[in-house]
């Protein structure tokens, strides 16, 4: 096709996609979430090779490259990290970190804070997203099956054992699925109880919520800021099988107690009214 034919189809096409990005909210949030998409699929396609070149094959030492990587995407969709407390990460050895989990989002904030030598646990279908599972696979992620318990725990006391023979963090989102209701699920166990399997410090961190700026349900995808704490070492050492519930719950309150002060929010008692957070 001659230049100025192109000119002629390609100039109202996109002035047409522009006014419909700036009409309808829906379209606007949509083409927003598959930018992000396409990036991971884009810088993790970009990724491989260098991880591969550097460090042969997988191994926690390509996070550090992946880290650098996916830090620079904040600037893209306007995110800032408020971080406060990074020295909690400076134990000797291994350690289990739970965080919080509100969207595909967070893959920024894990990585603004991403400790050295730290793997995360993830579902076993990220494994099939083209690029990103690749990048994931050569990042040293753990994979596992949630549909099967015995599985997962399998997969999770071989994790135990590798933590401390390679001297390996590993982080773990223990609500065990995406949650943006600007509250915390109640967590599984999973975490816990490799952490005291393994007689690790757990590492709470917590990310204040999203929903200010970015809200599936009302369209919402705005820049933002985000306040992320990263609270000091719950120690595990003399625990054992009987202690998984309450070090579980404890972790679970002082969490969510963060999460409803950072976020500047409501507290839900019992998924009721909501009332004022201290
Ligand atoms: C360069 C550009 C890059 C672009 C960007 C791309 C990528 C970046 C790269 C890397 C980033 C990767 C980030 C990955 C993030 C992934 C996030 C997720 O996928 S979250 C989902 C997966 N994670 C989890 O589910 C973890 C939390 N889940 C658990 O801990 C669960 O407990 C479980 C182990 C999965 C089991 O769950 P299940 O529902 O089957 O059972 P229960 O939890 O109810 O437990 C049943 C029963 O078993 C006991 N239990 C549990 N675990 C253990 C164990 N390890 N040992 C012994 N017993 C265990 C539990 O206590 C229950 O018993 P009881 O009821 O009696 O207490
Ligand atoms: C050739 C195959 C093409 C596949 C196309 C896949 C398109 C998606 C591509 C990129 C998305 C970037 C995602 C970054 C990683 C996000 C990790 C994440 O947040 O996973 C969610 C998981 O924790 C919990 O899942 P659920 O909430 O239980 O669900």
């Amino acid at each position: 096709m001659e230049s100025g034919g192109l000119l002629l189809w390609a100039l109202p096409s996109a002035l047409l996609l522009a006014l419909l990005l700036q009409l309808s909210p829906r379209l606007r949030f949509r083409a927003k979430v598959l930018s992000y998409c396409a990036l991971c699929l884009m810088a993790s396609a970009l990724t491989a090779p260098a991880c591969l070149l550097w460090n042969g094959g997988r191994t926690v030492e390509n996070m550090r490259i992946i880290k650098n990587v996916v830090r620079s995407f904040k600037y893209l969709y306007g995110l800032r990290f408020d971080v406060k407390g990074l020295e909690h990460f400076q134990v000797e050895g291994p350690c289990v970190i739970v965080s919080n989990h509100q969207s595909v989002l967070d893959m920024m904030g894990l990585m603004e804070i991403l400790p050295d030598r730290c793997v995360q646990i993830g579902k076993r279908e990220l494994l099939y997203f083209g690029s990103v599972g690749l990048i994931m696979y050569l990042g040293g992620v753990i994979f596992i099956n949630r549909k099967s318990t015995s599985n997962a725990k399998s997969v999770m006391s071989g994790v135990g054992q590798a933590m401390t023979t390679d001297n390996v963090k590993v982080w773990i989102y223990p609500e065990g699925t995406r949650n943006g209701n600007g509250d915390l699920l109640p967590f599984k166990k999973g975490a816990f109880h490799l952490a005291i399997q393994t007689q690790v410090p757990v590492i709470p961190v917590v990310y204040s919520s999203f929903t200010t700026f970015y809200n599936p349900e009302k369209n919402l995808f705005t820049s933002g800021r985000i306040r992320v704490e990263v609270l000091p070492p719950i120690h595990t050492s003399g625990m054992t099988a009987t202690d998984v519930t309450e070090l579980c719950d404890t972790c679970y309150t002082t969490m969510r107690e963060t999460f409803f002060r950072l976020s500047g929010t409501a507290r839900r008692v019992n998924g009721s009214t909501p009332h004022l957070a201290q």
